[in-house]
């Protein structure tokens, strides 16, 4: 079903409450965190810009992280807005609650053509628990709503979802409307031979993703903390890494399906600490207990490369170690390259995920991707046809 969109909307003189994902990567050096990659924000620029440009009034709603339903200091967005306002070129106002009177007030006295940034949603329990108090409450905000946050559209959350059932006119964003053109595409049309490429730390979201998958995809090669549930479930040795114990099953049941197609890593970078500047060292099968692993190993390098460079269709979410630590880094830019140097070759690529896009940029190889989504959990849901709440609950078009 065909949904609104900004071109379908009248946004002057209106409150017009944006969903957008601004959960972004930060850097705490001393003193205030601050963004440490902005591609999603600058993925949001063309449907804010529309807002300002036609009058209307720009309230822009996020998550950043998993506060957990409490203020988090650390989780605040005012970083946020001060770089969106940097790269707006205009004053970007900051709200320090999310909802309420003062807030309400405040969105009342804006400007046609102003912009506001509201708190973190996640400091409010209600948010992903889709409370409906919470949502009729961030409605009261808006006289139309438009979804932008393509990341967080498979969360069926109060500001992705709920909000919509309170609000008349609900309408997607251009970055939604991008996204979904662009990875309809891959989703579609796959042309083989196929290969996913999975990583990243979100185990228990991305693993059900693989059954889908291996319907589409004949190479499914996994890297990052995902590798470790798997391991474990076939009885490797797998020391203190980071596992999901409750989807050992799932882990098990699913790489025996896939007969083949399902490739883990067979040697580690691994460290007794998850520290930057822990010792580290390589290490082939099992890992002792006292060491984890933080990065795939050179030799799995070379196998996933040798794969990578057969593909004429790649999907990527998930950097394949932990890639903001300078020792673990090696196997995600490696694996960029390959994907960089497959896509020159002549594949379709797409590397998706808040953390990825953020990884891929480190690696420099960010413009020889056919497209970044900036949807890691989302994409891959799309991609396995599961309906998105965030889409789902905006309006019909005619
Ligand atoms: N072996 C590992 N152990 C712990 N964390 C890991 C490991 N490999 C990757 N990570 C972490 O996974 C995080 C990104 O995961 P995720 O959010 O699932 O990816 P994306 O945002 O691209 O969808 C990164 O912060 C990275 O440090
Ligand atoms: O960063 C996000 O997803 P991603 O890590 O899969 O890229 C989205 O903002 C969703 O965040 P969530 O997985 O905490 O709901
Ligand atoms: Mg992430």
């Amino acid at each position: 079903m065909k949904k609104l969109t900004l071109d379908d909307i009248d946004v002057r003189g209106k409150r017009v409450l944006v969903r957008v994902d601004f959960n972004v990567p930060l850097s705490s050096g001393n003193g205030r965190p601050t963004v440490s990659d902005d591609t999603r924000i600058r993925a949001a620029l063309p449907t804010i810009r529309h807002i300002l440009d036609h009058g209307g009034r720009a309230i822009l709603i996020s998550h950043l992280g998993r506060p957990g339903g409490q203020p988090n200091p650390d989780l605040s967005l005012a970083c946020v807005a001060d770089h969106l306002g940097s790269i707006l070129e205009e004053r970007v106002r900051f709200s320090s609650n999310t909802v309420g009177d003062t807030v309400r007030e405040v969105v009342d006295g804006m400007g046609d053509g102003s912009v506001i940034l509201l708190e973190n949603t996640r400091f409010e329990s209600g948010e992903k628990a889709n409370d409906p108090d919470f949502a009729a409450a961030l409605a009261e905000l808006a006289d139309v709503y438009v979804n932008d946050a393509f990341g967080a559209a498979h969360r069926a959350h109060a500001s992705t979802a709920g909000v919509a059932e309170h609000v008349d006119v609900c309408a997607m964003g251009r970055l939604m409307e991008e996204e979904i053109e662009a990875l309809t595409k891959v989703r579609d049309e796959p042309d083989p031979p196929t290969v996913a490429i999975l990583g990243g730390a979100k185990v228990s979201d991305k693993i059900g993703t693989v059954r889908r998958l291996m319907d589409s995809y004949q190479n499914i090669l996994i890297g990052g903390a995902m590798s470790y549930t798997f391991l474990k479930a076939l009885g490797h040795a797998v020391g203190d890494s980071r596992v999901e114990d409750d989807r050992l099953d799932t882990a098990e049941e699913l790489y025996e399906q896939a007969d083949g197609a399902i490739v883990l890593p067979s040697d580690h970078v691994v460290a007794a600490e998850f520290d930057a500047n822990a010792e580290s060292k390589v290490v082939e099968g099992g890992i002792d207990g006292g060491y984890m692993g933080l990065d795939i190993g050179p030799k799995t390098v070379e196998t996933y490369r040798e794969t990578i460079l057969n593909a004429d269709t790649i999907v990527w979410n998930g950097p394949m170690g932990v890639f903001e630590m300078e020792k673990f880094a090696e196997g995600t830019m490696e694996i960029a390259e390959a994907v960089a140097e497959a896509t020159d070759n002549g594949a379709f690529s797409v590397v998706g995920g808040g953390d990825s896009v953020s990884a891929l940029a480190k690696s420099g190889y960010t413009d020889r991707i056919s497209h970044v989504s900036t949807g890691g959990g989302a994409m891959l849901a799309f991609l396995e046809g599961a309906p998105l709440p965030g889409i789902e609950a905006l309006t019909d078009a005619e």
